[in-house]
């Protein structure tokens, strides 16, 4: 089929590479001309495992451009995946979308065959109604017709969750569930992946489900962690125990500093402001927003247990992305420890093995930027771990003890093994023994 996309970021980007691989001839569009060169030279200007082989594999079947008439005129389904940020209230900002659509139906008023035009960004309920409404107005609506098909991909795993992904979801009409079949068709019939075909209204709500729930997940292990730490019992030993009943399972139960990222903060905020503009008063989801906010803290609060005043005192912040395999900074959690930091006064110095440019950019002014995990760690009087990059689960444990002037280690992630913990003063989230309490265990009184 010819297909196109318009915006080339991670979902986009990823989306249209695989689309080509699996045989369809692609044409990507962004408004970004930058990045458009790049792609052009055959270079993806994010960083994601495997994506750049992919695109070279299909650079057969793929174009890239800025001129929306160069990728729409030919194509029978056109895919948008441009980015809906949140607003200062917590309302998704809808203008990049409204712009790609708008751009979108001009452009196909050339046009005289069918077009499927596919939503993939997340969008509030209702909006796939919408565009079908201003389609009909101007009278397009015999030639066009919409799908609502949210993007389940992980950052860092975008290419391997678009090729295996868990479930592919197609919100719109019969016909455009049908298309939709024929696009995934290599996918459908090489793997047993279900093919859920759903309401508008319902594939743009399960969107935004699937993320309130994961962030639900992280949330209610970071409350048990933050007990663990006060009754002296181990969270890892709870995630595993209630992990292995297949009603609660084991994924996302991984305890720490809080989720971050382009996505769970954002759509958790965005399910809220749905809910509440809708008159629901969604309690559940306002606990898990507002238990992550305050889970990032927690590693500050743990360094000034054991340090005190942190004034002056060198600390080395390992891991600036929200998650490893990515250099994405949005909303990483890493941003808000360090401005904690900071305001404490304290010389924080900083590495991160991808995204140390992009940090630069975005961190305030007086943070030091190492170039390596040594430099950072050198004369330093504690380490906060706050990404579980590979390379410091192996660099740390050995180092730390010999360049630090204290090897206190504060784990935001949990990810140093119990086994390579010996030469460091290791705190964990929820790890006994490993964090000063500040009373004693609590009594039950029966
Ligand atoms: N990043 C992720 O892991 C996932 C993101 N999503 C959703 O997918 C959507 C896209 O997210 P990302 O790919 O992360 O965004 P992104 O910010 O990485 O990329 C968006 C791209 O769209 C381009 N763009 C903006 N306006 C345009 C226009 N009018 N015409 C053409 N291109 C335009 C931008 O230049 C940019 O390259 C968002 O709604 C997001 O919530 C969904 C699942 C996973
Ligand atoms: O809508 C989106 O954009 C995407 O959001 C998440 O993907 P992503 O943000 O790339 O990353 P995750 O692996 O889900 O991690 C999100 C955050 O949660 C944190 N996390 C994750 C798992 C866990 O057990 N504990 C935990 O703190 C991670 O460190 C990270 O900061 C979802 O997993 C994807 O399914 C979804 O498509």
């Amino acid at each position: 089929m010819n297909i196109s996309v318009i915006g080339t970021g991670y979902v986009g980007l990823t989306t249209g590479v695989a689309l080509a691989h699996l045989g369809h001839k692609v044409v990507c569009a962004d408004i970004d001309e930058a990045k458009v060169e790049l792609l052009n030279k055959g270079i993806p200007p994010i960083y994601e495992p495997d994506l750049e082989e992919l695109m070279a594999k299909s650079r057969s079947r793929l174009t890239f451009t800025t001129s929306y008439r160069e990728a729409i005129l030919e194509s029978d389904v056109v895919f948008i995946a441009v980015g809906t940020p949140a607003n200062a209230d917590g309302s998704p900002n809808l203008s990049y979308l409204h712009e790609a659509f708008d751009n979108v139906l001009k452009t196909l008023a050339h046009k005289a065959t069918p077009t499927l035009l596919v939503n993939k960004s997340t969008v509030p309920v209702g909006t796939a109604d919408r565009f079908m409404d201003e389609i009909r107005r101007r009278g397009m609506g015999q030639v066009v017709d919409i799908a609502s098909n949210p993007e389940f991909l992980r950052q860092g795993r975008a290419v391997y969750d678009t090729l295996h992904p868990e479930r592919i979801v197609a919100g719109g009409s019969e016909r455009a569930a049908r298309i939709l079949q024929s696009v995934y068709k290599p996918l459908l019939d090489q793997e047993k992946i279900p093919f859920l075909h759903v309401d508008l209204r319902s594939a743009e709500l399960a969107k935004y489900a699937a993320n309130a729930f994961l962030a639900m997940k992280i949330s209610f292990i970071n409350e048990m962690a933050n007990v663990c730490d006060c009754v002296g019992a181990d969270v890892l030993k709870i995630a595993e125990v209630i992990g292995s009943d297949h009603r609660i399972g084991p994924a996302f139960l991984n305890a720490g500093i809080g989720y971050g990222g382009s996505c769970f903060p954002k759509d958790t905020r965005a399910l809220q402001y749905i809910a509440d503009t809708s008159g629901y008063n969604f309690k559940l989801l306002s606990a898990v927003i507002e238990v992550n906010n305050d889970q990032r803290y927690m590693m500050v609060q743990k360094l000034r247990r054991e340090l005190g005043e942190l004034a002056g005192r060198k600390i080395a912040v390992l891991g600036l992305t929200f998650k490893p395999a990515t250099d994405d900074l949005r909303e990483a959690p890493s941003i808000p420890v360090i401005q904690e930091l900071l305001a404490l006064g304290a010389e924080v110095w900083v590495h991160d093995p991808i995204a140390m440019e992009k940090a630069k950019e975005l961190l305030p002014a007086g943070v030091h930027f190492a170039k390596d995990c040594e430099e950072c760690l050198q004369d330093a009087e504690a380490a906060l771990l706050v990404t579980e990059w590979p390379e410091y689960l192996r660099t740390v444990p050995a180092a730390a003890p010999g360049l630090m002037k204290r090897p206190l280690l504060i784990d935001g992630r949990n990810a140093i093994p119990e086994n390579a913990r010996a030469g460091l003063d290791y705190h964990g989230i929820g790890i006994p023994g490993t964090s000063r309490k500040e009373e004693g265990p609590v009594t039950l009184k029966f």
